[in-house]
């Protein structure tokens, strides 16, 4: 203890440097270590290394010298200097801090305390808070990259995009709202509000769903989805379609957006298109109906619906309209739904008025496709038309009856007789030919039936057109329809070229069908259709043609037995009856014999004209010609040739003159086997009364052979 602290007594002073934190060291002015009290363990080392040593000597150079420095300005000035420094004691780094003060002018008191610990936790400290200053630039880095991507992300959006802030203010926008709304960027964030955009009708809408979005009590009262509208730049209203979520915990909304304007339009569009169709259809005044392939009735306008006595709609449509279990005869669904438009003027057998049917197919969104029939009735424009034709066919029928009674009807154009059963075939040829409605001709073969198509197709208003004859029994039965209807090359083996049917041929004109109850019912159909107005297709092909033609049938044959049979239609049947002319056969009309000799005589060559003695005539009266008109031209010709009268059964008279044979040599090998079958088949035919069947059995070939041959020959 120094003398200093003497008069507070020893024990007290020792109390004192006790209580004091520090170790107390006294140093000369000769940096000599004078004592050292105090906490003294706390410099680790007794301080029996330092006591009387100079500082120079014990502590390390660098140390020693700031050391002196610090002791050297606190004798110099007198006032407290302090120091801070480390040493390493037993390979521990501690560190000391010292106050230095001069208690006389020969010693100085060092306060030094321990402040390794300290000093370690202060290291410590920084060291933590290096650590964290480097977690947190390293967080914020990974977060300010992690919003740069969501920046960008919803820049670069391609729906137009906002952030909305809690008082409606938009935070950010991306280009594409700009685009949407033709504002700026700049214009909108943080200066426009939501609501400025949206339409007023829908302004209250949109707030009380924002609210709602951002209440805990009513987060469900707003759609994650709606639509509203909104006004651009351009005074423009644009429907949207907008999605909203909440930013967590920021109050924050974004909405993205896709535009349904468009899509709006459109709809719009279709709906008023919708009621200008409905409006359209209702307004006109025929019957409108779609069916589907099944026949089933999808639509039926309200004039249809009213004229039938209720909505068909869903039901099948030949039973609901039609009352058929069938489909129509004169449908044309079929060719619609394979994609052709089909136009025809029809009589209803219903209520027997006319109409015209306008068929167009309808191609449905799913591809399927409907039959749209559109009818007009035309029954008033038909009277009219018919009136009109009435009276000009009046004039006409006039007009022919003035001719005819000219010449005393012994004859009507070409065909000969004057007896009253033609008088009366006449009087109907008239009246079948001021209209244009379908014939039948019935007669036995050779009773002039052609002959009389032909003169009542000249007579007619068709004249200008084709006269068609098909001989319907002598064409073979396979090549039927597409002698009818044409066909498309390559349809069949041998259709080398798109070939034209008959039906072609005879358009505007008159399709004459001789043997009509050859056809088979099959084809009947079909040509019932094209008598229709349906239209027909050529073999091979699926297009559908038309074709206006008139119908004169001719047949030998009882067509009613053939109806009952089963082996004629009678829808068909009753098509083509409709003007029937009977050509009586020659030997009921034996009195026009001598005018159809005349007739023919005046035909041939006049030099070999022979005289018809009474003997020869009334060998020509008493034979009742089974092969008629056409066995008599035969029998006169042959007469003329070889002064021969050969009647079947009869004698010949007068004898054949031998020389006469001769003086026809054959030109050719053809002429003279063709000259030879017309004699051989003549002579058959005479034989057989013209009974062809059985002519054709002995002859040994087939009817339609005989047929063909006998029209070759001109039999
Ligand atoms: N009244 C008549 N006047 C003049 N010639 C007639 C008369 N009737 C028939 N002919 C003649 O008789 C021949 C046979 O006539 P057409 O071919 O018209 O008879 P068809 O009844 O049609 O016979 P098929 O049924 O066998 O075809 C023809 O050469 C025709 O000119």
């Amino acid at each position: 203890m120094t003398q200093a602290h003497e008069g507070l007594g020893i024990a007290s002073c020792r109390a004192i440097v006790d209580a004091i934190p520090d170790m107390i060291i006294r140093i000369g002015k000769d940096h000599v270590f004078r004592s050292f009290e105090g906490k003294v363990n706390e410099l680790y080392r007794p301080e029996v290394d330092y006591l009387g040593k100079r500082i120079e000597d014990v502590l390390p150079g660098a140390t020693a010298i700031r050391f002196v420095d610090t002791l050297e300005s606190a004798f110099r000035t007198g006032q407290v200097h302090s120091i801070d420094y480390s040493l390493t004691l037993q390979q521990t780094l501690c560190f000391y801090e010292a106050r230095l003060v001069r208690s006389s002018d020969d010693e100085v008191i060092a306060f030094v305390r321990n402040v390794t610990r300290e000093k370690e936790t202060e290291e410590q400290f920084h060291e933590y808070q290096f650590h964290l200053e480097h977690q947190m630039a390293m967080r914020s880095a990974d977060l300010s990259a992690a919003e740069n991507r969501y920046r960008n992300i919803f820049r670069h959006s391609g729906a137009p995009s906002i952030i909305v802030e809690q008082d409606f203010t938009i935070s950010m926008a991306n280009p594409k709202f700009e685009e949407l709304t033709g504002f700026d960027c700049r214009e909108i964030e943080k200066r426009m509000k939501w609501t400025d955009f949206i339409y007023p009708e829908d302004r209250q809408m949109v707030i009380r769903y924002h609210f709602a979005r951002r209440s805990d009590a009513d987060e469900h009262g707003a759609p994650a989805e709606y639509e509203c509208r909104i006004i651009d730049r351009n005074q423009s209203l644009r429907t949207i379609f907008i999605k909203v979520g909440m930013l967590s915990e920021t109050g924050r909304s974004i909405a993205s957006i896709i535009d349904i304007t468009s899509l709006k339009n459109t709809e719009q569009e279709l709906r008023d298109r919708e009621t200008l169709y409905s409006a359209i259809l209702e307004g006109y005044e025929g019957f409108v109906y779609f069916i589907d392939r099944n026949y089933r009735i999808r639509f039926m306008n309200e004039n249809l619906i009213h004229n039938t006595g209720g909505d068909a709609t869903g039901k099948i449509c030949h039973e609901a309209l039609h009352n058929r279990s069938a489909p129509c005869l004169w449908c044309v669904a079929e060719q619609v739904f394979e994609g052709n438009r089909v136009r025809f003027e029809m009589k209803n057998p219903n209520d027997k008025k006319w109409y015209y049917s306008i068929n167009v197919p309808v191609r449905m969104s799913d591809q399927s496709v409907f039959c749209q029939a559109m009818i007009t009735d035309i029954d008033e424009r038909k009277r009219m038309e018919e009136a009109l034709r009435d009276s000009e066919a009046h004039l006409r029928e006039e007009n022919i009856r003035l001719r005819t009674s000219i010449e005393e009807r012994e004859r009507f154009g070409d065909i000969v007789g004057k007896s009253p059963a033609m008088q009366e075939v006449y009087e109907l040829m008239l009246m079948a030919a001021a209209s244009d409605t379908n014939i039948i001709l019935y007669g036995e073969s050779g009773t002039g039936k052609e002959l009389v198509a032909r003169a009542i197709h000249a007579m007619s208003s068709r004249q200008g057109s084709n006269f068609v004859p098909v001989n319907c029994g002598a064409i073979p039965e396979n090549l039927l329809e597409s002698e009818f209807f044409g066909h498309k090359k390559g349809a069949f083996t041998g259709a080398g070229a798109d070939t034209k049917g008959l039906l072609d041929e005879a358009d505007h004109g008159c399709l004459f069908l001789d043997e009509i109850g050859e056809i088979k019912p099959g084809l009947q159909v079909k040509l019932l259709r094209a008598i229709e107005g349906g239209g027909y297709t050529p073999v091979g092909s699926r297009r559908v043609i038309q074709s206006d033609f008139r119908i004169i049938a001719a047949t030998s044959r009882n067509l009613t037995e053939r109806v009952r049979a089963g082996r004629m239609r009678s829808d068909f049947f009753y098509r083509v009856h409709v003007i029937p002319i009977h050509l009586p056969p020659l030997r009921k009309r034996k009195e026009d014999i001598p005018l159809l000799a005349e007739h023919f005589f005046k035909a041939y060559d006049r030099k070999i004209r022979p005289t018809l003695t009474s003997r020869i005539m009334e060998a020509l009266m008493n034979y009742d010609w089974p092969g008629n008109v056409r066995e008599l031209q035969n029998v006169l010709y042959r007469f003329v040739t070889l002064q021969r009268l050969d009647l079947a059964g009869d004698a010949a008279l007068p004898a054949p003159d031998p020389s006469v044979e001769a003086t026809f040599p054959a030109a050719s090998l053809p002429d003279a086997v063709a000259s030879f079958e017309k004699r051989q088949i003549s002579a058959a035919l005479a034989q057989h009364r013209w009974n062809r069947t059985r002519t054709a059995k002995a002859l040994g070939i087939g009817l339609r052979t005989l047929q063909r041959k006998m029209k070759a020959h001109q039999l």
